[in-house]
């Protein structure tokens, strides 16, 4: 069974109001998709900034009101109040910022030991210090952390705090909005290691997300690729990687950096991506896609299975019959 079930999601926000108040402007951030999440496995979420990655995980989450669809969790409709209060438990997430997202006016083992104190767990001052002296071992921080605030530690340092705090509660699953990517590569290295090891030894399920393909390939079991708010394509990792079906998964790997240096870049594909307010008409990858033909200026492709686990939204891929 899986794990969470995101279900035609859709989450718009208002972007501007008329004199009256009411909303007349509306930027659509995630558009109808759906993706599971099964216990164990981690999905990589892919694309260009502003493709709604995020935004799709906050609202999985709950952190944003969702506009249209479902959150499943072990099969139960999050809309109701108990699966809402396990749900909420069972996923936590970790951010982009361990510079912003950790309170700089308490200490290291107050971040982490808050989320037990709002849950009303480890009622006594020494169960919780033990449980935080055990969330510290577990990301490679000392027990001395605990009384020191985030400034006296590095990036990496902080962002291993954070992913102590998100572990608290014993999750089944952590959301993983670009967990490295303010770090310095060295870092990256540690921290992906770290969660790919607290993985294995807690069996927790990620939903890891970053504008970088490579490095969702290289931690993930199934990869979606994420463009103007939509799904365009899903499947396992290496398939996605090294055998793309969408026109536009093949410009990001086209865009990854190889380690030849004889290699010359491919460019496959080129050109902007259009802003939140001129969504393209049809296939709204149209303008920067080489096979584009008529029917993808006009018809909005249907999010297709191609074979077992293998989905891409697609004219020119449903045309060659692939
Ligand atoms: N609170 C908000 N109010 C209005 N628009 C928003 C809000 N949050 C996000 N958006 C818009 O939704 C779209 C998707 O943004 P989102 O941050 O989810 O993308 P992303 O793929 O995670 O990009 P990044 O990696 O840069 O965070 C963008 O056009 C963004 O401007």
């Amino acid at each position: 069974m899986n794990l969470i079930e995101a279900v035609h999601i859709t989450k718009q926000f208002v972007a501007g109001r008329d004199w009256l108040g009411r909303p007349n402007k509306v930027v659509t951030a995630v558009r109808d998709v759906s993706l599971a999440i099964r216990p164990g496995e981690t999905v990589g979420l892919v694309g260009e900034s502003g493709c709604g990655k995020s935004t799709f995980a906050r609202t999985v989450l709950g952190l944003y009101e969702k506009t249209g669809g479902q959150v499943l969790y072990k099969g139960r409709d999050t809309a109701e109040a108990d699966a809402a209060k396990a749900y909420r438990r069972c996923v936590q997430m970790i951010f982009q910022d361990p510079y912003s997202s950790l309170d700089p006016r308490m200490t290291v083992g107050d971040i982490i030991s808050e989320p037990l104190r709002n849950y009303g767990l480890c009622p006594t001052a020494s169960e919780r210090r033990k449980t935080v002296e055990a969330l510290l071992e577990m990301v490679d921080l000392r027990a001395e952390a605990a009384q020191r605030y985030p400034h006296e530690f590095s990036g990496g340092q902080r962002q291993r705090v954070g992913i102590a705090r998100a572990l608290a509660l014993k999750p089944e699953c952590v959301f993983c909005d670009e967990p490295i990517s303010a770090l310095d590569v060295s870092v990256q290295v540690q921290i992906v290691n770290m969660l790919k090891r607290l993985q294995q030894e807690l069996g927790l399920a990620y939903l890891f997300i970053s504008h970088d393909l490579a490095m969702v390939h290289h931690v993930s079991r199934r990869i979606g690729v994420m463009y103007l708010g939509r799904l365009v394509e899903l499947g396992p990792g290496g398939d996605v990687f090294h055998r793309p079906l969408h026109p536009y998964t093949k410009l990001l790997i086209s865009a990854v950096p190889r380690p030849d240096p004889g290699y010359k870049r491919r460019v496959v594909v080129e050109g902007e991506i259009p802003g939140p307010f001129d969504v393209p008409s049809g296939c709204v990858f149209h303008p920067r896609c080489p096979y584009a033909s008529d029917r993808c200026r006009r018809e909005e492709p249907l999010w297709r299975k191609v074979r077992p686990e293998r989905y891409v939204a697609c004219h020119a891929v449903a045309e060659e019959g692939l």
